[in-house]
């Protein structure tokens, strides 16, 4: 019998038992894995374990590609009508929408989120993705297209068949829908692996996935370490599609994983450092508050992380006032993620911690000044104070690197065309900002900005209608949209002949 655990919170948002089963949730059965190992599953705000959950292997990966091949024949892809698939996804996204809080609690408890942004922001974005493509499932539709009379030419969307999902910890939830939402609504099974630091939530997903009535081996959840179950994924050759999100270095490893067995086709969402360009003739109070949202929510660790601030010449003295005051605010909010007045909780893990330390350590040695935090924050947990870095430059690593942590670089300018070509100045391009009041001017550095995402007088407020991914080394594909389906489907041309003779 695999084993569960039940996760007991006493707080004061949140009171109750969890009962989780920690196996591996396999054509449609939660199974031992086949070595039988566990991992500990840590509270960030703590340091201590949770629980522990299995630990799945390359041996797990390949019964659950079997479980995933035999219903894509047999119950879903094409044998099931689109309109099925979305009534489906309908009523998940209704059942997480009933255990809402208990999603949220492991969220807070697993990745350290403070609870009522776990769940009005992580979980309130999970149900509104899967409501979506829920309703794109009934409308996956291809093109008749004009040849000759003789000729009837038309094009099929179709599924790949089973496709491999690795997401990581900073966002559980969120990073899960967005995977799956568009997977399933266009008929494909799934090989899904969570990171091996925040699995608890995906593991109460899938019991909802059996709740729900999704045949058995649609979808196939197995936990585990990148360098295997990971590995196994993107190596897969009955894989035909893996969708990454991670580190740029990681991804690198997919693709060429991919490119060394079948050449499935790879899409990844990966790092950034994204900029914050702020002018003159912004609305201050509104940007300072975007500007702080851009940087330090979910405590930095978002690839579209505003981790530049440029900032021009003449509103710098204002900004830098204001801006502060903000930062000071949240760094009293931080804290407890299950207290109602906490805004800003740990960094996910220990590795993350040191990670993020050490940027701040090269921050100093390398002559920025930290303007304020630059600290950890408490003696217990993976707690870092929201840091502010000042006099800062182009070379220096905490400019050029992603941090993934509450750590905002500030950069002063003069010209637009100064700060096009600084913001345009790194190898990612993800997600970008831009304050004015000008909307000509906002809309021609929107334009120059190389990014995939560009936010006009607002903090980066992805939307599960808006095609979302990067340019440059930021990744490759889009999710979300109308875009996300053809990142999940094949074309087919049908040429039918209506006549020609040879
Ligand atoms: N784009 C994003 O949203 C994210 C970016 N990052 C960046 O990566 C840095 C390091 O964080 P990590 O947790 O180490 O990220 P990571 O890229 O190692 O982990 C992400 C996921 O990839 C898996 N993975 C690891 N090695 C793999 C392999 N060889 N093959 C297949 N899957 C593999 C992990 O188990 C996890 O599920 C962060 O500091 C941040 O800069 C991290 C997480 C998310
Ligand atoms: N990885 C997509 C969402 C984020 O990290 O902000």
């Amino acid at each position: 019998m695999p084993s569960s655990c039940v996760v007991d919170i006493d707080t004061a948002p949140f009171k109750g038992s969890i009962k989780l089963n920690t196996g591996l949730f396999i054509d449609g059965q939660w199974v031992d894995p086949v070595d039988k190992e566990m991992i500990d599953v840590i509270n960030p705000s703590t340091g201590k374990t949770i629980s522990q959950v299995s630990l799945g292997s390359s041996k797990d990966v390949d019964i659950a590609v079997k479980a995933a091949k035999q219903a894509y024949k047999t119950s879903w892809g094409l044998k099931c009508p689109g309109a099925t698939r979305g009534r489906l996804l309908t009523r998940l996204a209704d059942l997480i929408e009933r255990d809402i809080d208990e999603f949220a609690a492991l969220e807070a408890l697993n990745a350290g989120k403070p609870f009522h942004i776990a769940k009005g922001k992580d979980m309130a974005g999970v149900i509104k993705c899967i409501r979506y493509f829920g309703g794109w499932a009934d409308k996956i539709q291809g093109n008749t297209i004009e040849t000759s009379e003789q000729k009837l030419a038309y094009t099929r969307h179709e599924p790949y068949g089973v496709v491999g999902q690795i997401i990581p910890w900073n966002f559980p939830m969120l990073m899960l829908s967005w995977k799956v939402g568009p997977a399933l609504a266009t008929g494909n099974c799934i090989v899904f692996k969570p990171s091996e630091m925040t699995p608890l939530s995906a593991l109460k997903f899938a019991d909802l996935v059996k709740e729900a009535g999704f045949p058995p081996g649609v979808v196939n959840l197995v936990n585990g370490y990148g360098t295997t179950v990971g590995q196994a994924i993107s190596e897969h050759m009955d894989i035909s599609k893996v969708a990454f999100t991670g580190s740029t270095l990681v991804g690198r490893k997919v693709l060429e994983a991919s490119a060394r067995t079948n050449l499935k086709v790879v899409t990844l969402e990966l790092g950034g450092k994204s900029p914050t360009i702020i002018f003159d003739d912004c609305n201050l109070e509104q940007t300072i508050k975007w500007a702080s949202m851009a940087i330090y929510a979910n405590m930095g660790q978002s690839c579209i992380a505003g981790s530049r601030i440029f900032v021009q010449e003449g509103i710098y003295p204002q900004f830098m006032e204001k801006f502060t005051a903000v930062v000071q605010a949240l760094g009293r909010a931080t804290g407890d993620p299950f207290s109602s007045t906490t805004q800003h909780g740990p960094q996910v893990s220990k590795v993350q911690f040191d990670r993020i330390m050490g940027y701040i350590e090269s921050g100093k040695a390398s002559g920025a000044t930290v303007h304020l935090g630059g600290a950890r924050h408490g003696t217990e947990g993976f707690f870092i104070q929201p840091t502010i870095f000042t006099d800062c430059t182009p070379d220096m690593k905490i400019v050029k690197e992603e941090i993934f942590g509450p750590v905002a670089a500030i950069l002063k300018f003069t010209t637009e065309e100064e700060v096009i070509e600084a913001a345009n100045a790194t190898v990612y391009g993800l997600s970008s900002c831009v304050f004015s009041e000008n909307l000509s001017r906002a809309l021609r550095v929107a334009h120059a900005i190389e990014s995939g995402s560009m936010f006009v007088n607002s903090g980066p407020t992805v939307d599960s209608a808006v095609p979302f991914g990067g340019f440059k080394q930021s990744g490759m594909g889009r999710e979300h949209g109308e875009y996300a389906l053809a990142t999940y489907t094949q074309v087919k041309g049908v040429h039918v002949n209506l006549g020609m003779m040879i």
